[in-house]
């Protein structure tokens, strides 16, 4: 698999990525030299475009940990039928995602602050994270956060086998390549069914 960026996409990103470049002057939203953003956090996200297609429009889709909007800005700009939750304890970074949703604009794009284990039940369609934490750290958020049997999407590093997980989760791995960043992986989580 290799991720792609629709072309429709360009324009928006692109004023996603000045912002981001003007924000980061002041609030040190990320260590990533601006010369590697593009492919580091948008068109890996883009590799989970396809996943995208069997949701139905109004799907609430979750994006643990988003910090200043990764993975969650492409998949709402790709998807405006869908609600994409940008979810994350930390106000500044969310302070960005809104300030982005506005001026992109993406509608769709909702900021939602707090800590996973906190926050209400999101009851959320498909969920998502980047560089959040260990994938049994992500099963037990989604155990929270997700509709019963919905699947998440962890985008990991080729050493997401040694991670891992609590009884009764599955983990269906699927490899890409980034152009210059090497090898990851999807790794698709998913409670199996519990005996009735
Ligand atoms: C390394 S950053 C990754 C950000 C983004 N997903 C990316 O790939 O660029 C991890 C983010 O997860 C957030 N985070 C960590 N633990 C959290 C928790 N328990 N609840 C909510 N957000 C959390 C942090 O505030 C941080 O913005």
């Amino acid at each position: 698999m290799e991720p792609r960026l629709p072309a429709a996409l360009n324009a928006p990103l692109g004023r996603f990525l000045v912002l981001l470049d003007r924000w980061n002057r002041t609030h040190a939203l990320t260590a990533l030299p601006p010369g590697e953003r593009r492919e580091e956090l948008l068109l890996d996200a883009a590799i989970l475009l396809p996943f995208l297609e069997a949701l139905p429009p109004g799907a609430r889709v979750a994006d643990l940990g988003t910090g200043m909007g990764c993975p969650a800005i492409v998949l709402a700009l790709a998807r405006p039928d869908l609600e994409i939750l940008a979810v994350d304890a930390s106000t500044k970074k969310l302070a960005f995602v809104r300030q982005a949703a506005l001026e992109l604009p993406v509608p769709n794009l909702k900021a939602v602050h707090g800590r996973l284990e906190e926050l209400p039940p999101l009851g959320a369609d498909l969920g998502t994270a980047k560089a959040l934490g260990a994938l049994g750290q992500l099963a037990g958020w989604w155990g929270r956060h997700g509709k019963a049997g919905s699947p998440f999407l962890a985008l990991k590093g080729p050493e997401w086998a040694q991670e891992p997980l609590p009884a009764g989760w599955l983990a269906t791995p699927h490899p890409y390549g980034l152009p210059t960043r090497g090898q990851r992986v999807v790794v698709e989580l998913r409670q199996a069914a519990q005996p009735s």
